[in-house]
């Protein structure tokens, strides 16, 4: 559905985007992720045709960038990371002026417009004027009108940023729905947390270069070195402890909450802890949790990127 090959955006010197090579199947919901400057934009923009590779390939639905310009367009829904809205304008008059724009003619443009308006859920703010709609709503309402002509593949920059809590977590709802509905989705994020669970693939890109092209699992698999385990025993957690440090596949220990629980690192060849359960009750213990620690998306980005931007 979208691919791209050695895609490469110059500006002077700068590298925006170099070779970018990465791949979007029918139904994938990729998540691009990197920090402020890193190039998620430009990519967009490139694949929308709005702007113009310094070279490098990319198709998108089987269009090529340079040739088919015009079925890209009609094939895509593009939500750019900020976007007008015009004044004095309500809500559906915005969606008609845009359904009309993509040649949505009569009874089928009200009818597409009330369709796009109940699935981003505002429906209720139909006869309000646009500039009155708080962030969150804007953003749906701009996701409501790249929906309008039911493109396959939508590009989403940033459609969470500037959000507050709640309306993020409804746009994620959102995304949801429309990965449910087959969509193929690129969609831009500087935090990877924020679209882990959305996400098939996921790709971190940090000035210009794509560090990372994968599954979330393998992104964590990647950064995280050493396996770490919390363990209780209960009343015995500072005797298991000292019982722990030498076992030989044990890096390190450490008591934690206030001793009622025992951090293990196993050492870095170590794959699975599950054997700490046996050992313990070989040694004697009965044992009241065994859990691998969950490890912080946002160490995750933090240990692909390095955390320099253009
Ligand atoms: N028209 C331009 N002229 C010169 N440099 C540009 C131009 N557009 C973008 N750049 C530079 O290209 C790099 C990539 O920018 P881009 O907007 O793609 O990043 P981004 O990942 O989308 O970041 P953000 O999250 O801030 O939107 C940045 O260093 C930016 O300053």
């Amino acid at each position: 559905m979208i691919e791209t090959r050695d895609l490469t955006k110059k500006y002077g010197d700068l590298y925006a985007l170099e070779r970018l090579t990465l791949k979007l199947d029918r139904g994938d919901v990729y998540g691009f992720i990197g920090p402020n400057g890193a190039g998620k934009t430009t990519t967009m923009r490139i694949l929308a045709t709005l702007l113009n590779p310094s070279w490098g390939e990319a198709s998108v639905c089987g269009y090529s960038i340079y040739t088919g310009a015009k079925d890209i367009r009609r094939a895509i829904g593009y939500m750019p990371d900020f976007f007008g809205v015009y004044d004095d304008m309500k809500v559906v008059e915005y969606l008609e002026f845009f359904a009309a724009a993509y040649r949505i003619q009569g009874q089928e443009r009200k009818k597409k417009c009330e369709q796009v308006l109940e699935l981003v859920d505002l429906g209720y703010k139909r006869d309000a004027l646009v500039t009155s709609l708080s962030r969150g709503m804007t953003q749906r309402l701009g996701l409501a009108r790249v929906l309008l002509h039911e493109p396959q593949v939508l590009l989403l920059d940033e459609p969470a940023s500037g959000l507050d809590p709640r309306a993020r977590i409804e746009m994620r709802e959102l995304l949801k729905e429309l990965r449910s509905m087959g969509k193929t989705i690129l969609v831009s994020s500087h935090i990877l947390p924020e679209l882990a669970d959305i996400c098939n693939k996921i790709g971190i890109i940090e000035r210009g270069k794509l560090l990372f092209n994968g599954d979330v699992e393998t992104a964590i698999n990647q950064v995280r070195q050493q396996r770490v385990y919390l363990v209780s025993v209960g009343e015995q957690n500072a005797s298991a402890a000292k019982k722990l440090e030498r076992f030989s596949e044990v890096d390190h220990v450490e008591l934690i909450e206030r001793e009622t629980q025992i951090r293990v690192a196993l050492k870095n060849d170590q794959e699975d802890g599950s054997f700490l359960a046996e050992r313990l009750i070989q040694e004697g213990y009965r044992l009241k949790m065994l859990k691998e620690e969950e490890i912080d998306l946002e160490d995750v980005f933090m240990g692909i990127t390095k955390g320099i931007t253009n």
